[in-house]
């Protein structure tokens, strides 16, 4: 795998995990965002029932309070349940049944339209201590009965003549009630108290009310075992029963409430403090999203004494399908994202890795075909002479010895030239180094171009050259072989003397002349040898008078 792939994937390694690290985050804030959205909504929902349960209890309150200040209804009240006292107690007899029905008479009116405007379920007068029934105005036909282990409100406010409100199961209906103890004379309230009234209403109108402003489903939930001990199996049957047995339904704004609390979770439903909030949402088998919460319902013995634990349970629940499907959308969109961007820095590191690393391909070339020039020139300055580009003697050594080897497997012959330019020192003398070193080139130019190319040509020093000549023929040939040789000297000779070098001089060019010793190599004679004698041959040609060639 190349270093551009690893580096590619690797990177796109970390762009994955940049990105799954967006989705996830991205995902838990939705899902935060989304519970604290559900959160306040619970909460705003059970402040307003609050609000609205403690009106409806102060006005029950303040209704009772009205009735009981009535003189004539006090009066008819403390006549019946002194008729009730002198005949026995219980339902009493007939001059009790004379001041109830007088009682009932006089507060029909009041009652038709209180019910009316503050839909209320019950007025109920009873007889202290305790509670024994008088008149239920609500239903005339039922009366005379004891409630003093099931109506705590109205034996405490007969008890202690302090007025009470509170949430009561009842044997007719469950009910929100205020209770104001009646003294036997109006404005008294000291001590015991002879009786007291009771003014109530059902959670119903209450949950319409909550309905109306927040626009949510409310229901009234209440535990079967305690309905079970409260109320009358006439009125019990009445209620809304659930799939699941341990709780009915007391009162509700939605028909298919009961639908949504067969599906809600159950712990929603489990024993808790007093005040806790719990929240819930799901899919429904319709495929709608619903929200769900729920909290302990008090009465008035929970909320006085800690007593009995908490009734049942009151539900708002909402239909919260388009919150779901935009948290949903919000997810598939961060996935949409995620991806969209994963594809276009892929393409972008894509395109930067290729351009980087055709890039850096244009550089290693650049510097390899630096290095090889750099080699090259390097090997082309080892090898020749600066001066002139000609071997040097090093090299000339090396390649000779190959030439030998391989002319002898070959039969032919070698010959060795040395040569030498005549006076040159008066040269570098009359015209200096710089026209000197011209003429050491220009010789050398000739001197290349006058040999062929097998030949090898070196400057062997100063102004002095060695050449190293092929024959054309075989060894044996000795004569032509010589004869050649002397024409190749006589060649290289005349070349020289017939060279014009210009300069940048006024006497325009020089001339030169060479001495040349010149000798063939015999059978397996060493380099050094042929070059030792050529060179004896050049200082006798010197000797000579120069200008010449000398052969040996
Ligand atoms: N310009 C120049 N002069 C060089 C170079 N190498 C050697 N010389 C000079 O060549 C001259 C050689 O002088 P000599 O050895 O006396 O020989 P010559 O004057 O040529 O006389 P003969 O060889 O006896 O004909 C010296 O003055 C050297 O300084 C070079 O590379 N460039």
């Amino acid at each position: 795998m190349s270093t551009s792939t690893r580096i590619f994937l690797a990177v796109s390694v970390f762009i994955i995990i940049i990105d799954s690290l967006f989705v996830v985050l991205n995902a838990f804030f939705a899902r935060e965002a989304l519970q604290q959205h559900f959160d306040s909504w619970g909460d705003d929902r059970r402040a307003t029932y609050s609000i609205l349960r403690d009106q409806t209890l102060d006005t029950m309150q303040v209704l009772a309070e009205i009735f009981s200040r009535d003189p004539q209804l006090h009066a008819l009240f403390i006549e019946g349940r002194d008729a009730v006292i002198s005949e026995g107690g219980g339902p009493g007899g007939e001059e009790a049944a004379i001041f109830r029905t007088a009682l009932l008479k006089r507060l029909q009116p009041a009652w038709t339209v209180a019910r009316r405007d503050f839909k209320l379920r019950q007025l109920h007068f009873h007889i202290g201590p305790a509670s024994l029934s008088f008149l239920r105005v609500h239903q005339p036909d039922h009366y005379g009965d004891r409630m003093d282990n099931l109506r705590h409100i109205i034996v405490d406010a007969t008890a202690d003549g302090q007025r009470r409100s509170g949430f009561e199961l009842g044997r007719i209906y469950s009910g929100l009630r205020g209770v104001v103890p009646i003294f036997p004379t109006i404005g008294k309230h000291r001590g015991a108290a002879i009786g007291a009234l009771e003014v109530g209403t059902s959670y119903q109108p209450l949950l319409e009310i909550l309905e109306y402003h927040t626009g949510s489903d409310f229901a009234v939930l209440l535990k079967a075992d305690r309905v079970d001990r409260a109320m009358w199996d006439q009125f019990r049957k009445d209620l809304v029963t659930l799939e699941r047995d341990d709780l009915v339904v007391e009162a509700t704004t939605s028909k298919c409430i009961a639908r949504v609390i067969n599906e809600v979770p159950s712990n929603l439903f489990e024993g808790r403090s007093q005040d806790q909030l719990q929240i819930a949402h799901f899919q429904r088998a319709d495929d709608r999203w619903i929200v769900v919460a729920t909290w302990p319902l008090e009465d008035y013995l929970s909320r006085t004494r800690s007593q009995g634990g908490t009734p049942g349970f009151v539900a708002v629940c909402d239909d919260v399908t388009g919150e779901m499907d935009a948290y949903q959308r919000r997810l598939a969109t961060s996935v949409i994202y995620a991806i969209v961007a994963f594809l276009a820095l892929e393409i972008v590191l894509y395109f930067a890795i290729r351009n980087g690393t055709r890039h850096l391909q244009r550089r290693v070339e650049a510097a390899t075909q630096s290095i090889r020039d750099l080699n090259s020139a390097l090997k082309v300055r080892a090898e020749t002479d600066s001066l002139t580009g000609l071997l040097n003697r090093t090299t000339f050594y090396a390649i000779a010895e190959e030439t030998r080897h391989r002319v002898q497997q070959q039969a032919q012959g070698l010959s060795v030239a040395m040569i030498d330019i005549d006076h040159f020192k008066r040269i570098n003398d009359h015209y200096g180094h710089v026209i000197g070193d011209q003429v050491i080139r220009a010789i050398a130019q000739t001197l290349r171009a006058t040999v062929r190319d097998g030949d090898l040509v070196c400057r062997y020093g100063g102004e002095e050259f060695l050449l190293l000549l092929q024959h054309p023929v075989a060894r044996d040939e000795a004569l032509e072989a010589s004869s050649t040789l002397e024409a190749v000297a006589t060649r290289i000779h005349a070349a020289v003397s017939a060279l014009r070098i210009p300069i940048d001089q006024p006497d325009a060019e020089i001339r030169v002349t060479v001495s040349v010793g010149v000798t063939e190599m015999h059978g397996d004679e060493a380099l050094e040898c042929a070059i030792n004698r050529a060179d004896g041959l050049l200082y006798a040609a010197k000797r000579g008078g120069r200008n010449r060639v000398v052969r040996g």
